[in-house]
């Protein structure tokens, strides 16, 4: 059985509607009015044990509140939501036991004190005795490479070492399940590829399901074979990466380096390639262009006929692209 289930889950905030001035403070005290946000429509989507998957969607597309409603910090308005056999809501603590949420823009660890002493705290809130405590300390440090400076009190660590402690913090009770909102927000790219080494390897090792939102795509890329898109609380993709690619970018970006430089005026250089594709730029002997998938094979091969061609190569556009393109055109079809 899927170890995460969500079936037509949705979710609506009310929010409180006030005028400004005044007589809209005393209207609002007297007669408090709501308009209804839906944060989460009909969202369906399961995964298996094991998988590492990525949650993506702009700024406000609902991936918080989702995360939220699998975690059970707060009630679905409606639909079936089951991790781990458990309805999340109920928050039994052997439920609390298999999974953790980690929100990079939170903290978990107290600010004054050594991260070493957070940890005990949460090794006694899921009740692990010291040697298993040891044990579990000793393995994920060395995972981390961080040891000495959980010595330190929190504020001074710099900004990646204080994520690996909180992973380390939010993985002492071994879950199975991670919910990760945005695990490397802020950290300099060594930090970045640190934390996502990490997280492959506690998924190999523990075989642990990962659901992951970020809004570096490089984490995406690197980790998670699949991908769940959301776009206005709705669920518009679900499947793998170069799926993703096809069914939002109809271009292939096509690269030439021609022998010679045009001879031509600009204008009819762009003429010349403009029948053969979206030119994104011209510099010197060197073209770049978007070109139909449907048509690449025999646009290229015109192309070859047509110039002294000194190097071509074909890519699909940067991902981080497609999908800006995606979220930025407002609606889907
Ligand atoms: N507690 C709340 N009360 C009212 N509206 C909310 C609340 N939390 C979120 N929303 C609204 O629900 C929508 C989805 O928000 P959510 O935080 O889930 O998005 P997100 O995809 O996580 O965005 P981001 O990438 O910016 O974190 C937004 O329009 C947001 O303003």
């Amino acid at each position: 059985m899927s170890i995460i289930i969500a079936q037509q889950l949705s979710k609506v905030y009310p929010v409180a509607v006030k005028e400004p001035g005044l007589k809209g403070t005393l209207r609002h005290f007297f007669n408090r009015t709501y308009r209804q946000v839906q944060a989460v429509r009909e969202v369906s989507f399961t995964l298996e044990a094991g998988e590492m998957v990525g949650f993506l969607g702009a700024n406000g597309a609902g991936k918080t509140t989702t995360l939220k409603m699998l975690t059970g910090l707060i009630h679905p308005s409606s639909g079936l939501v089951k991790v781990a056999g458990y309805t999340p809501f109920e928050r039994q603590s052997s439920f609390l036991h298999q999974i953790t949420l980690i929100m990079g823009q939170k903290q978990q660890l107290i600010w004054d004190l050594p991260a070493l002493d957070s940890l005990r705290i949460n090794a006694a809130v899921y009740g692990i005795y010291d040697s298993e405590f040891r044990s579990r300390l000793g393995e994920l440090s060395e995972m981390l490479f961080i040891k000495e400076q959980l010595k330190q009190p929190v504020r001074k660590l710099s900004l990646g070492e204080r994520m690996k402690a909180e992973l380390l913090a939010a993985l002492l009770h071994r879950p199975q399940v991670l919910f990760l909102d945005e695990p490397t927000l802020g950290l300099d790219v060594n930090a970045q590829v640190a934390v996502r080494q990490f997280l492959a390897e506690y998924n190999q090792r523990y075989h642990a399901t990962i659901l992951l939102t970020s809004h570096y795509m490089a984490d995406i890329t690197a980790l998670c074979k699949r991908v769940i898109l959301i776009h206005q609380g709705e669920l518009i993709y679900d499947g793998n990466l170069e799926g993703l690619l096809e069914r939002f970018s109809p271009y292939r970006e096509v690269k030439i380096e021609l022998a010679n430089s045009p001879q031509e005026q600009p204008q009819s250089v762009n003429n010349i390639f403009a029948k053969y594709g979206e030119i994104e730029s011209i510099q010197g002997q060197s073209v770049r262009l978007l070109v139909q998938r449907e048509t690449l094979t025999n646009t290229i091969a015109e192309i070859l006929a047509q110039m002294e061609v000194l190097d071509l190569t074909i890519s699909d556009p940067p991902i981080e692209e497609v999908i800006g393109r995606v979220f930025s055109a407002g609606t889907v079809q």
